[in-house]
């Protein structure tokens, strides 16, 4: 990079126009002008969501026991964390009506955490009975999109929570929390980031290990992500959050980018990227993990993970759904 000025100083001097850049971008601009990528972690956990996230978009039922194979698939990757299923009404999701035959099928390997989303007291029941050890609650930062989702306000959500993190501590359970909509919402428009910093607050205030924040319509840019995260960052530890983005607007694997710049080191990713919200219509599926490790290791930033072993796992569930994966790195290099 033969003429690029090395210091601000230079930079300024250069007469080039930086007035579009806050102190922070310049910052940046020129850290990535000089091949320095600033401030990224060493090793990112990633969390893999897809046997529920992915699963529960499905227009078909998938089976049971492809559930089961491609949760021991996935468990051979490396990967820590396995989001395995739902238990939330089936009257609701009836994709993952199955959630006690998939915990209780699976091959449990010691090294994984098997983490299952409980909306209520309820659900938080039958997943322990079920033989979940760590559980996720699921919030939102938007009013309507709690109502549609979970048939409550957010103010009622927040019993909900309260009384399944009460019994989830007398079990010593640990409790994930999701914020809903960190973006936009399917029928609200536009969040405030101060919305969003308020609900995940809460939920991490009442007990959550970790929030994380879904941009579940995918609508969000690396622009708006950091406005978002900045304002999620002044009431919550970065070590305690994690970001989960769908892939809608083809956003998902720079938006993951900007909260690694910011210091966030756990990424949701589904396997293949399937998925989406079931009430969240048109909204595709998670940053796929398949992309999201290729993109670490070119970083030099661990992850544990396997690729080869994910993309074998990745194509198993896209061949048994008949159906081409989302994932470009195994698009580009998979050989079955
Ligand atoms: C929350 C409820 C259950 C409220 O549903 P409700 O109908 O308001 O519940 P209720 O308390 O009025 O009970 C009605 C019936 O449901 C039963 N019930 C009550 N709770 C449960 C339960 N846990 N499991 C099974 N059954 C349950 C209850 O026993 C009763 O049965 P009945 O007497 O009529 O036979 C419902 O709205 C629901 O299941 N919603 C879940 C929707 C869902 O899973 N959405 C997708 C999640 S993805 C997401 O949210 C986004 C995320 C996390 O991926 C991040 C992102 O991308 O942003």
């Amino acid at each position: 990079m033969g003429n690029v000025p090395s210091t601000i100083k230079e930079c300024l001097s250069s007469g080039l126009n930086m007035d579009w850049l806050s102190t922070g971008d310049t910052l940046l601009a020129l850290g990535l002008q000089n091949n320095v990528i600033p401030a990224l972690p060493e090793f990112v956990k990633i969390v893999e969501v897809g046997p529920r996230d992915g699963l529960q978009n499905e227009k078909v039922i998938v089976p049971t026991e492809v559930k089961i194979k491609l949760i021991n698939l996935l468990s051979e990757t490396g990967l820590s964390v396995i989001e395995a299923t739902s238990f939330v009404s089936p009257k609701w999701v009836p994709q993952l009506a199955d959630h006690t035959e998939v915990m209780r099928g699976i091959k449990k390997c010691p090294k994984v955490c098997y983490p299952v989303l409980t909306p209520n007291l309820h659900g938080f029941h039958a997943a322990i009975e079920a033989g979940a050890k760590e559980v996720a609650i699921f919030g939102a930062a938007s009013e309507t999109f709690s109502k549609v989702n979970t048939n409550c306000s957010i103010e009622e959500s927040m019993l909900r929570f309260e009384e399944v993190i009460r019994s989830a501590k007398d079990g010593n359970i640990p409790v994930r929390g999701y914020v809903s909509c960190a973006i936009g919402c399917p029928y609200e428009g536009n969040i405030t980031p101060a919305k969003v910093a308020e609900v995940a607050k809460r939920m991490y205030s009442m007990g959550c290990y970790e929030i994380s924040l879904g941009d579940t319509t995918g609508i969000g840019t690396p622009g708006n992500v950091k406005k978002m995260l900045e304002a999620v960052m002044k009431e919550i530890p970065k070590s305690a959050l994690a970001v989960h983005c769908h892939d809608t607007y083809g956003q998902a694997l720079a938006n993951v980018f900007v909260a690694l710049q910011m210091g966030i080191s756990v990424v949701d990713c589904s396997v293949a990227g399937l998925g989406g919200c079931p009430y969240a219509n048109g909204a595709s599926g998670n940053v796929s993990t398949e992309d999201v490790v290729y993109m670490l290791s070119g970083l030099g930033i661990r992850t544990g993970i396997d690729l080869s072993k994910l993309m074998e796992a990745g194509h198993y569930i896209c061949k048994t759904l008949n159906r081409k994966t989302n994932s470009k790195v195994a698009q580009a290099c998979y050989k079955p």
